[in-house]
């Protein structure tokens, strides 16, 4: 078992606050995926849990005991990292079984340990080859089963496939579910800048922003219920569109006229206070659907990107901020510079007041 509990969490470089007020829950047998844009803390608070850096307010705790004071060693935690780090000169076994001969466990206690990482790994055909003999995912691999013999409690993961190629990283992605499911009793927290991986491997997502906790949820809470316009605009790609515009009907759904024209109707309830709000409508590229009439945006398409199983067309009036994106089904060929009406399905759409989700009021 390894419940954590974060309270009031705070790291600062001397007057510099990078994080304050994390409040995070997290339950044995949770799969956490921190993500947050560049420099917003991830891998600092990966790295105060584990004891590698030291928490500067607040309180942390494993099974309800306090741990801010506890050396890494003891804390029942195990890090694999971007870099495997693994010893050159020594074999995949000598890699796997380092830390328990260190910790002088008996021979027999570290075979099994070894012979079962590596089962659960996979690894046991290369157990007496060299690193330099390995591929990048096999690597991680080994650097992984150097964390499974200790038989940690948690487990922390920062950014553990980056340094793999496209097709390596699918692959070594899957496995790491399949080791989820294979030790159930065991907490883990990951790092990454990988949406996909986010989205696939999290049982929650912390997405971190400012310093600190943006929203925390399921990746599918994050998808359809974004508490905030910098969550909605996180999680997807390409970003949801932000359509400025105003609240002219309220009730069980809720009419908005856009400020570039257009109007939508938003599965979302309001009261007559919120009449003549101003509000970001929010809608996913995927959620825009081409109408034969204007309805929700029209506009010129002046870019198409094609991928194959979707199209992305980009349009860009006079005014707006960014260009909208528009994720079609299929092939979309001589689009270009055509004017295109979109419309979209009420319970698909998002509205914000001053960045907040009226949902969450
Ligand atoms: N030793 C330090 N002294 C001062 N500031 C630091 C120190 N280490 C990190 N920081 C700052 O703390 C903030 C968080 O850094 P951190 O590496 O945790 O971010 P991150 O979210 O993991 O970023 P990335 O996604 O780029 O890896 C950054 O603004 C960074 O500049």
């Amino acid at each position: 078992m390894a419940d954590l509990k974060l309270t009031g969490v705070e790291k600062a470089y001397g007057e510099v606050k990078v994080l304050k007020n994390i409040d995070l829950d997290i339950k044995t047998g949770e799969l956490i995926v921190f993500v947050g844009p560049s420099g917003c803390g991830k891998s600092t608070l990966l790295r105060m849990i584990a004891g590698l850096e030291r928490i500067t307010g607040g309180n942390f705790t494993i099974d309800g005991v306090r741990m801010n004071e506890v050396p890494p060693a003891q804390r029942g935690i195990a890090m694999v990292f971007q870099s495997y780090a693994l010893y050159p000169h020594m074999t995949v076994r000598q890699n796997m079984e380092f830390a328990l001969k260190i910790a002088k466990k008996p021979q027999a206690e570290i075979d099994a340990a070894v012979d079962n990482a590596a089962r659960i790994l996979q690894l046991t055909p290369y157990l007496d080859r060299l690193p330099k003999a390995l591929s990048g995912g096999q690597r991680q691999r080994v650097a992984i089963g150097r964390a499974i013999v200790r038989d940690p409690k948690v487990y922390l993961f920062d950014e553990p496939l980056s340094n793999l190629d496209a097709a390596l990283r699918v692959a070594t992605r899957i496995e790491i579910a399949q080791l989820k499911e294979a030790m159930p009793g065991s907490t883990m927290i990951y790092v990454t800048h990988d949406q996909v991986e986010a989205m696939t491997l999290a049982s929650r997502i912390v997405v971190l922003a400012g310093g600190g906790i943006a929203q925390v949820g399921t990746p599918l809470e994050l998808y359809e219920r974004p508490e905030n316009e910098f969550v909605a605009q996180f999680i997807g790609s390409p970003a949801m569109n932000l359509l400025p515009g105003k609240i002219v009907a309220t009730g069980a759904e809720t009419r908005v006229k856009l400020d570039g024209g257009g109007e939508a109707i938003a599965a979302i309830p309001t009261g007559d206070a919120d009449l003549g709000l101003a509000v970001n409508l929010g809608v996913r590229p995927e959620d825009m659907v081409p109408s034969d009439t204007p309805a929700l945006y029209t506009g010129e398409v002046e870019i198409t990107e094609a991928l194959g199983e979707v199209t992305l067309l980009y349009f860009k009036r006079a005014g707006e901020a960014a260009p909208v994106v528009a994720k079609l089904p299929g092939i979309h060929q001589g689009l270009r510079h055509s004017a295109v009406h979109l419309t979209a399905d009420p319970a698909k759409l998002h509205l914000f007041h001053n960045g907040r989700s009226l949902l969450y009021r």
